[in-house]
């Protein structure tokens, strides 16, 4: 099952984003500008489209795990926030944690776009909250990890 979501091509010779198996979560965006990325350099890349969700729907933007896992690269922003509301360009912001500069190239396939319903909420403040059995727990309170043991 796919919803159609409508989209406009800001640069017509670039394909469209789609998912390169039956299954698969996100459709691939596509850088439409090359970069080169310093080791700890950041770059916000056009990605030449423009898209419409509708209303209790929104876009994130996933990096790509063989991007981060070869090269370091991954999303600063991660995952990115594409308002149902937005009509501009979708960008990616990529980093690069790697020890050695990272080339993009136009038409690379730079980061993934996962479609999904959200709710929005309506705030109703109160004095107490219901007690739970975690309670005010967090922030590694179970431990699990050597350097949550103090
Ligand atoms: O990875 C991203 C994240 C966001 N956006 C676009 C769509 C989104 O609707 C808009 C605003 O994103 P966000 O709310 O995360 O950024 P902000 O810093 O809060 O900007 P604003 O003040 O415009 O909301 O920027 C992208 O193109 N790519
Ligand atoms: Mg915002």
């Amino acid at each position: 099952m796919t919803m159609e979501v409508r989209l406009m091509r800001l640069d017509p010779e670039l394909p469209v984003p789609s998912y390169a198996h039956p299954g698969d979560a996100g459709a691939d965006l596509l850088a439409a500008e090359s970069v080169e990325l310093l080791p700890g350099g950041r770059a916000l890349i056009r990605t030449g489209i423009a898209i419409a969700l509708p209303d209790g729907y929104v876009g994130l933007v996933h990096p790509r795990s063989g991007l981060a896992a070869r090269l370091g690269v991954t999303v600063v922003n991660a995952p990115g926030t594409v308002d149902s509301g937005y009509r501009g360009e979708i960008k990616v912001c990529l980093i690069n944690h790697g020890q050695e500069p990272a080339k993009i190239e136009r038409g690379d396939r730079i980061a993934q776009l996962l479609v999904q319903r959200v709710e929005r909420a309506t705030f109703v403040v109160v004095a107490d909250l219901d007690g739970t059995a975690r309670g005010a727990g967090g922030h590694g309170s179970t431990g699990g990890h050597a350097a949550l043991a103090e």
